[in-house]
């Protein structure tokens, strides 16, 4: 499978008055034409830093510092913001935003807002724009019929999935869902996850997965990119992380013993101790090693590269190479 996204050496830094945040230091890794990297790891360990940042618009005071970000053969880090936005935001790489099916404006009807969006990136008569709006609401499974009604006149599955067609609209090639299912209860969830699926099928896109809900990525996604404290732990196969070998990074290993599990009795569920570092002023070595059960002294003073570890399955971890 060729690749469609090509990540090399990316750096997303906030520059803040407390000081230099760096919300994502020195990633690489790529995205396979038609799969799903499900991308997974606590709260403020990088990953809508790494999906606002592959749209180049990280979230201000950020900005990229450094690095490559190649769609469909195109480093798009140097180009003009013009460029961007006429050929490749939205066209190449979309991205269902974080809270977006609550940030649909009240006062508008669906139609009006999904018109609008469409009208702003190309220009094209009400006609035409509306048979792409019908074409994606039924690619979505929802009926003409939420066209003229409010947003608060829509379930939360509703409003998710036309936040999805909105995505689709330009037909990219690489859509970004940041945590599309959180605030969705369970019934919900699994209807977008199978919506997710069936679209990545039928229209054959790649897809990054963003979620700290490691069971559901594990349902969506064919690898798995775990970050911690904005760098890579861990990617692999599906099944390197959840196979009957479990993954090889004490951080993802954690993660998932945190994990309630419904097949599995626990008395107590696992727990990672302490808290991920503050990125104003990350720790020396490995930034996991305050918090791993494994560190030894080189984890402290000497960063792990990520080094893969048997095909395709790659760790960042000093206790995961044969040396
Ligand atoms: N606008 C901002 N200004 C300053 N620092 C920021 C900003 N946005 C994120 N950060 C910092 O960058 C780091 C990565 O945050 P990010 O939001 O990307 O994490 P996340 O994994 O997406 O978290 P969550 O799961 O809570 O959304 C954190 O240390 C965070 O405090």
């Amino acid at each position: 499978m060729n690749d469609i996204l090509n990540v090399k050496n990316l750096k997303v830094y906030y520059y803040t008055r407390k000081g230099v945040v760096k919300g994502l230091d020195d990633v690489s890794f790529s995205l396979r034409e038609g799969e799903t990297l499900g991308l997974v790891g606590e709260s403020g360990c990088g990953k809508t830093t790494l999906g606002m940042g592959l749209l180049r618009m990280p979230n201000p005071p950020g900005k990229i510092v450094s690095g490559e970000i190649n769609i469909d053969g195109e480093n798009i880090v140097p180009l003009k913001e013009s460029v961007l936005r006429k050929r490749v935001r939205w066209e190449k790489i979309s991205m269902v935003f974080q809270g977006a099916m609550n940030s649909l404006t009240p006062v508008y009807t669906i139609k009006k807002q999904m018109m609008e969006t469409l009208q702003t990136h190309r220009e094209m008569e009400e006609e035409k724009a509306f048979a792409i709006i019908k074409k994606y609401l039924n690619q979505v499974g929802l009926s003409e019929d939420v066209l003229k009604r409010y947003p608060h006149e829509l379930s939360g599955g509703m409003k998710q999935r036309v936040v999805i067609a909105t995505a689709l609209f330009l037909e990219p090639k690489v859509v970004i869902a940041d945590e599309p299912t959180t605030a969705l209860d369970v019934v919900v969830q699994a209807q977008i996850i199978n919506l997710l699926k069936n679209l990545k099928k039928d229209l054959n896109l790649s897809f990054i997965f963003i979620t700290h809900d490691l069971a559901t990525v594990a349902e969506v996604a064919d690898r798995i990119m775990v970050m911690y404290a904005g760098k890579i732990a861990e990617i692999g196969e599906n099944y390197h992380i959840y196979g009957p070998q479990g993954p090889a990074h004490p951080y993802t290993k954690g993660l998932l013993g945190a994990t309630p599990r419904l097949h599995k009795k626990v008395e107590e569920l696992a727990f990672i101790p302490g808290v991920p570092p503050d990125l104003l002023n990350p720790p020396n070595g490995c930034r996991f090693h305050e918090r791993c059960p494994v560190a030894f002294d080189r984890c402290k003073v000497e960063e792990p590269p990520l080094k893969e570890i048997e095909p395709g399955h790659f760790a960042a971890c000093w206790r995961c190479f044969d040396e």
